[in-house]
């Protein structure tokens, strides 16, 4: 079955959306608030142990009415329905879109995705166990995760929001093709100790083949065999054995898992050796949790589905450009990183599924920080700047290690939905002149935050967490009619610096627009002068 190919502007919901937006665009929060006095009632979801309160939105019950039967003109179920069924929804690619299978209970789990976490399971044990060891018959101390885009950013951020789980292994991840990180990092660490983990689904990404060479390099400088210190995850097998990678040491994904939605496979093999392969499956036991709550919830109290469509009633009818996300704890500092490749690689489309240009917005700016370091940057403008950016809060009831200092930490987090909601009346309403500053100092609030408390950071929370922002992202994409699973939009770049590279390797340059051209002169004139 192909995805149905329904332009949202054109239903009946989306007509009254725009009716709707007319009558409520100013209305203010704080209003709301005071009329219905138990407002968060009704916009809140608890599910297992998340807390979602989207009671701080520009809406009301009509407005949530109408997202919702705007997804049901759409049919959202069917879209559902063909993603998780494993239809070819990714259709530029003729590809099935199944990474939701990566995290089905074992009795649910195809052949090949069992099997493959079987050998991610003895690898990873052999490995943490010290029973596999490298050349010089020592066991691993170190790992380099080599990969770039969904072969670095999730896995990354699983391995540093797993922190606190973490063994004796320590894995590093390179991914950009920056020599001075390289040589920072072979400098502080023992090449017989080293495990290299070459991730890439396609065996061909050049940032991640010209890394490995120097690592490849490296290691046989110090006279090991590369065979016994460098594995691969790859769909793309034959490549993988043609760069000397020994069958066996070769993890295997498929074409139906894209880069960005790959944590949940092998791709995933660095941050189960970092946290046990338990640890990983447990990941993967909480993504399927929220697999199960996406299918089986109705939209009202449908967390992925909610967040989908408040993103939509801002994006395409309050044209709020950009959203935030603000994790309040240290180990999510991935987190907006890894939701931009998510989100934006996704949605970053402006054709929709008929091949007509899109005639209304589609894939949202994400961007955020860890809280409270935020506050003390860009906050500012969150309060009172001219621009409104709606922001999800992510905050953790307990921490890792018991402190005081935890009720600070998420005192921010309640104050910074509260002020941003509230705002503050400056004294020049009222007879009180006597601050000068005091219209400077008024906060208008009515600012759309989303609250996410979940109860601890945990691999099952990380795994609900992440998988929740993938469905979000497929929701948007389908409402938008567009497909989310290709990424074309990345390709061009990449042929043209292939080309541009042999040009500076040549030490000539073609025909380039002007500027190109006077920049890469420029460049060839000053790269070996001092
Ligand atoms: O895993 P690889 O094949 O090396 O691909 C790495 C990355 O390459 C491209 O830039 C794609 O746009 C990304 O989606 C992908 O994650």
């Amino acid at each position: 079955m192909s995805l149905p190919k329904n332009n949202p502007t054109e239903t009946q919901a989306w007509q009254k959306l725009r009716e709707h937006f007319y009558e409520v665009q100013f209305v203010k929060m704080q209003e709301l608030f005071k009329e219905n006095p138990t407002r968060v009632n009704d916009f809140n979801i608890v599910w297992n142990d998340f807390l979602v309160d989207f009671s701080k939105n520009r809406i009301t019950g009509k407005t949530i009415d109408l997202l919702v039967q705007l997804a049901e003109d759409v049919d959202l179920k069917a879209g559902i329905n063909a993603l998780l069924s494993g239809e070819t929804i990714n259709e530029t690619e003729d590809r099935k879109v199944l990474h939701t299978d990566l995290r089905k209970k074992p009795e649910n789990q195809t052949e090949e995705v069992a099997a493959a976490l079987k050998q991610m399971q003895q690898f990873t044990e052999s490995v943490i166990l010290g029973d596999l060891k490298g050349s010089t018959g020592k066991a691993f101390t170190d790992v380099i995760n080599i990969g770039i885009g969904g072969s670095d950013l999730g896995p990354k951020l699983v391995t540093e929001a797993l922190a606190d789980y973490k063994n004796h292994l320590n894995v590093h991840y390179i991914s950009n093709i920056d020599n001075d990180t390289i040589e920072c990092l072979k400098n502080k660490l023992q090449a017989e100790t080293t495990l290299v983990v070459m991730v890439s689904k396609s065996f061909t990404t050049l940032e991640t083949i010209s890394n490995a060479d120097i690592f490849k390099n490296w290691l046989l400088q110090n006279g090991l065999k590369t065979q016994d210190h460098i594995v691969a995850v790859s769909s793309n097998i034959p490549e993988a054995v043609k760069y000397g990678i020994e069958t066996q040491n070769i993890f295997p994904m498929w074409d139906y898992v894209g880069g960005r939605y790959s944590l949940w496979s092998a791709v995933g093999l660095s941050t189960a050796l970092s946290v046990g392969f338990a640890n990983f499956e447990k990941l993967l036991n909480g993504a399927n949790k929220m697999d199960q709550h996406f299918a089986n919830t109705p939209f009202k109290e449908n967390i992925p589905v909610i967040l989908a469509l408040l993103s939509i009633w801002y994006n395409n009818f309050f044209c709020f450009e950009t959203e935030a996300v603000v994790p309040y704890v240290d180990k999510l500092k991935m987190l907006p990183a890894y939701l931009q490749q998510v989100i934006m690689e996704s949605n970053g489309k402006s054709v929709d599924r008929s091949g007509s240009p899109v005639n209304y917005e589609t894939g949202t700016i994400v961007w955020g920080e860890v809280g409270t370091n935020s506050q003390h940057a860009f906050f500012q403008l969150f309060h009172q700047g001219t621009k409104i950016i709606p922001t999800d809060f992510i905050g953790f009831i307990k921490p890792f290690y018991s402190s005081d200092l935890h009720d600070l930490l998420m005192a921010n987090f309640f104050a910074q939905t509260e002020a941003l909601m509230n705002g503050k009346e400056g004294n020049y309403h009222t007879d009180d002149d006597t601050d000068k500053n005091a219209v400077y100092k008024e906060f208008k609030g009515n600012r759309p935050s989303n609250t996410i408390l979940i109860n601890k950071l945990t691999p099952e929370s990380l795994g609900s967490l992440l998988a929740l922002y993938e469905h979000k992202t497929f929701v948007q994409g389908y409402i938008w009619n567009i497909y989310s699973f290709d990424q074309f939009g990345v390709e061009y770049g990449k042929v043209l610096a292939n080309n541009i590279k042999s040009e500076l390797q040549a030490n000539e340059i073609k025909k380039h627009d002007c500027s190109t051209a006077f920049l890469l002169n420029h460049y060839l004139k000053n790269k070996s002068e001092n």
